[in-house]
């Protein structure tokens, strides 16, 4: 154990890479406030979490509400005493044709993905410089925060833009020694991808339930695709002090999909 007295936020934390993120830090010592709008599923994970005997708290809330995100800090400095790591892992998908792009897709996908972010960070920002402390925000990006899909339009614009605010924060904040920092995932077995995959075959039917995930993690290099785990040992690189030098940077680890 590595990080003792050490306090990490982990938004949509009550299952896929957020569970992984919480699990991987707090195995490495860190107290962690899981959080989700998935009131029943956070409510499972966190009897886990306190099964496996790790210092964890939990907060239910909306990323998209500036109101929730502030009170989620509150919460979490009311429960531990401070903050050191801020994850924005929350993040939603739609699929669908450049076409057909709707504003009810649009209205969602950036009122979570991107305004979400831009809350969290704010929030956690704000409670870095009241404490006058050094701290770490981490932004869930992706592959697709590179390079825009076909079919995932929305969804790659709104990583574009947390790559843009990932890199404008970190320029505004390196002076309070705040660093902010991005993972870029790949093409992980999630409920996300489920929904992906689901979506694709839908809107193909030449392919079979599966063959949209198989097709998209049948181009990478390191020939499997990703495990949660995979992301989470990066994002606990980003939050300890190994990566003090490091600010306003989106890391791809995709297993080699996308080279930057
Ligand atoms: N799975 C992948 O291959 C992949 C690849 C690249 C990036 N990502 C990104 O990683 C993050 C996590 O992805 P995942 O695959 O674990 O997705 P997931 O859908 O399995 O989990 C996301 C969690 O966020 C929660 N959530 C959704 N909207 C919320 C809101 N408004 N407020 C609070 N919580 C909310 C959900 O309830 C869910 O528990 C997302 O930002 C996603 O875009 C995933
Ligand atoms: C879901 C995601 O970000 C990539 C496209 O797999």
């Amino acid at each position: 154990m590595t990080e003792e007295n050490r306090v990490a936020v982990v938004t949509g934390s009550a299952g896929g890479l957020g569970r992984a993120i919480a699990q991987r830090l707090a195995q490495n010592g860190f107290k962690v406030m899981l959080h989700d709008i998935n009131k029943d599923l956070l409510s499972k994970t966190v009897k886990e979490f306190e099964q496996e005997g790790f210092n964890a708290a939990y907060f239910v809330g909306d990323v998209s509400k500036k109101a929730d995100q502030e009170k989620l800090v509150k919460t979490t400095v009311e429960k531990f005493g401070h903050l050191d790591v801020f994850i924005n892992n929350a993040g939603v998908e739609a699929v669908g044709p450049f076409l057909k792009i709707g504003e009810d897709e649009l209205q969602k996908l950036f009122n979570v993905n991107v305004f979400g972010t831009v809350y969290g960070t704010q929030a956690a920002a704000e409670q870095f410089i009241r404490q006058d402390t050094k701290g770490k925000i981490i932004n869930a990006c992706s592959i697709a925060g590179h390079e825009a899909y076909a079919m995932l339009g929305t969804y790659s614009a709104t990583k574009h833009a947390v790559r843009a605010f990932t890199q404008v924060a970190a320029k505004e904040l390196a002076a309070k020694h705040v660093t902010v920092n991005a993972y870029c995932p790949g093409v992980a077995k999630t409920k996300m991808w489920n929904r992906i995959d689901e979506e694709m075959v839908k809107a193909d039917p030449s392919l079979k339930p599966g063959e949209a995930f198989d097709k998209y993690a049948s181009e990478i290099a390191l020939g499997r695709y990703e495990k949660p785990r995979d992301v989470a040992n990066l994002v606990k690189f980003l939050a300890s002090e190994d990566s003090d030098y490091i600010t306003g940077q989106a890391i791809l680890v995709d297993g080699g999909l996308v080279y930057r």
